[in-house]
C-alpha cells in the first residue's frame, strides 16, 4: 500500500543526543510517497501550504495536530515475546527458571495451534502499535507455521519487525516443547528465514532474526551451527544473557570450558555487532568489556527484571562503557506492552541502583526517551532510518495529545488521557509529565514508513 505524500504540521520533539531533546514548538515535516522525511521546516508560523510552496509540492495531505501535543518518533521495543502476550501480568512470585516451566513453556507450546497463534499475534501487534511501538524485535515459538504467521500479521498491520523462530534443542526444555535435534532446529530456522525472505525480499518491514533462546536451552553444537548460519546469512541474532543468578550457575555447569556466559556466545561467533542481548543484569566487568569489544547490543528490560526479581541492570555503566542500549518490554516477563512504561521503570531501576552506587547511576527522562528511540534504533541496526526526525529517515512516528485542562477544570472526553496539563508548564515539564503519567490514551495516531497504522477510535488526524 503506497502512503500518500503528506505534511505533518505542529510541534515535534525527538532526541538530539543521549542527554538532550530537540523540542520544536512548531513546524512542518514533509513525508514523500516512500514514507521518508523529505523536508523539515521549523517555526510556529509555518503552515502546510507555506512549506509545500517552498518545496514545490503540489499534491499532498496535511495532517495537523489539532490539540496541544507533539509528534514524537515511534518507540522501538528491542525485546518482546509475542507468543507470551496472554500471560502479561501473570507471574506470581516466580523467578526465571521456575517461571519458564510453570507459565511460559506451556503457553508457547500451545501456539502450535495456528488459530490460537493468530488470535494472540493479532492482538499483541495491535496492542503494541496502540502504545506507539513502530518497531519490535519479536520472539515467536519453535513452530515454523505460527512464526511465519507472526511475520504475515506484522506485514498486514504495518509494524516493522524482526521475527525470531525460537531455537531450543537441549533436554533442559520439556520434551513436548523443544527442537528434536540440532539438524531439525537449523532446518526449521532456515525454513522460517526463507518464508520471510519470500514475503519481504528487501526486508522493508519484516526481517528474520536468528534466535537461540538462551545458552541453557541449546546444545553447544546447536549454538555453533547458529553462529555459522549468522555468518552465512548476515541476519541479526537475539538471545538472553545474565538475567538471573541461578541461570548463570546453570550456564557454568553446562559450558564448563567457557570463561563466562558471554564467552559461550563468543566462542561460536554469535557475539557480534548484530547480536541483541536481553537483560545483562549480572554481567561481570570482563563480560562488559567483551560485549563492548564485539559491539554487541543490549536490551534493558527493567519491568521484567523487577517482576521476576532478577536484579537491577547497571545501565549507567553500560552506557559509560560505550555499549549501545535499547529498551525491551520482555512481555511476559515484563507485564506491560508499553515502552513508555518501560522507560519510566528504567528511571526507577536506575534510582534503586543509585541508592547503593550513588547519584551518577540515575537516568534522566531525556536519557530513557533516547533509549526508547535512538538507542533502540542502534540496537536493531537501523540508526540512520528510525528513532528520530531527520531528512532521509522513515516517518515512524506517533502523535501525542496533551490537552490543557479547561478553565472550569471539568470537561473530559475519551481522548483526554490521564495527564492534567494546566498550560503554564514548560515543554520539558510537559514531556516529563508524559513520561511519568502518560499512556496509550495520549497516543492518538501512529505511522510506520508514512502509513497510518493506528489511530484512537473517533480521533481523525
Ligand atoms: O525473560 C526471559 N524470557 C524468556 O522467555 C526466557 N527464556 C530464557 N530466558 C528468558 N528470559
Ligand atoms: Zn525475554
Amino acid at each position: 500500500m503506497v502512503p500518500p505524500k503528506a505534511i505533518y504540521v505542529g510541534p515535534f520533539v525527538h532526541c538530539k543526543t543521549q542527554l538532550e531533546l530537540d523540542i520544536c514548538e512548531g513546524g512542518a515535516i514533509g513525508v514523500d510517497e516512500t514514507g521518508k522525511i523529505s523536508f523539515i521546516e521549523r517555526g510556529t508560523r509555518v503552515t502546510g501550504e507555506s512549506a509545500a510552496k517552498k518545496h514545490g509540492w503540489e499534491s499532498f495531505e496535511v495532517v495537523c495536530l489539532r490539540d496541544q501535543g507533539f509528534f514524537f518518533p515511534g518507540f522501538i521495543d528491542t525485546h518482546i515475546h509475542a507468543s507470551q502476550y496472554p500471560n502479561a501480568g501473570i507471574f506470581g512470585k516466580s523467578t526465571l527458571l521456575d517461571w519458564l516451566n510453570t507459565y511460559t513453556f506451556p503457553l508457547e507450546s500451545s501456539l502450535s495451534d495456528l488459530a490460537r497463534a493468530r488470535y494472540v499475534y493479532n492482538r499483541v501487534i495491535s496492542r503494541t502499535l496502540s502504545h506507539g511501538t513502530t518497531t519490535a524485535a519479536y520472539y515467536a515459538t519453535i513452530h515454523v507455521p505460527s512464526t511465519n504467521l507472526l511475520a504475515d500479521i506484522c506485514q498486514t498491520k504495518g509494524q516493522r519487525a524482526f521475527i525470531g523462530r525460537v531455537c531450543m534443542n537441549s533436554t533442559m526444555s520439556p520434551e513436548s516443547y523443544r527442537d528434536e535435534s540440532t539438524e531439525q532446529a537449523i532446518s526449521a530456522t532456515r525454513e522460517s528465514i526463507a518464508y520471510i525472505q519470500s514475503i519481504d525480499p528487501k526486508h522493508e518491514l519484516v526481517t528474520p532474526i536468528i534466535t537461540p533462546r538462551f545458552a541453557p536451552s541449546c546444545t553447544a553444537d546447536c549454538l555453533e551451527q547458529l553462529g555459522a548460519l549468522h555468518k552465512e546469512t548476515g541476519y541479526p541474532c537475539q538471545t538472553h544473557i545474565a538475567e538471573n543468578k541461578n541461570e548463570i550457575k546453570l550456564v557454568e555447569k553446562l559450558f564448563p570450558e567457557a570463561k563466562n556466559y558471554a564467552d559461550v556466545y563468543d566462542n561460536v561467533g554469535l557475539l557480534t555487532e548484530k547480536m541483541i542481548l536481553a537483560h545483562a543484569v549480572h554481567l561481570t566487568e570482563e563480560e562488559v568489556a567483551l560485549v563492548k569489544e564485539r559491539k554487541a547490543k543490549i536490551s534493558h528490560c527493567p519491568t521484567s527484571n523487577t517482576a521476576l526479581t532478577s536484579g537491577c541492570a547497571k545501565v549507567r555503566n553500560l552506557l559509560a562503557t560505550g555499549i549501545d542500549v535499547g529498551l525491551g518490554t520482555d512481555v511476559s516477563g515484563g507485564f506491560s506492552p508499553s515502552i513508555l512504561e518501560v522507560a519510566r521503570h528504567a528511571v526507577w531501576v536506575s534510582r534503586y541502583v543509585a541508592m547503593i552506587d550513588g547519584d551518577d547511576a540515575k537516568l534522566s527522562p531525556e536519557e530513557v526517551l533516547y533509549l526508547a528511540t535512538r538507542g533502540g534504533a542502534k540496537v536493531v541496526g537501523l540508526p540512520d532510518q528510525i528513532g528520530g526526525f531527520e531528512v532521509g529517515m522513515d516517518w515512524d512516528a506517533q502523535m501525542i495529545s496533551l490537552r490543557t485542562v479547561p478553565e472550569d477544570g471539568e470537561a473530559q472526553d475519551e481522548h483526554e488521557g490521564p495527564i492534567d496539563v494546566f498550560g503554564w508548564e514548560s515543554w520539558e515539564d510537559k514531556l516529563h509529565k508524559w513520561l511519568y503519567s502518560g499512556d496509550d490514551r495520549n497516543t492518538v495516531a501512529v505511522w510506520v514508513k508514512g502509513r497510518l497504522v493506528h489511530q484512537t477510535s473517533g480521533y481523525r488526524p
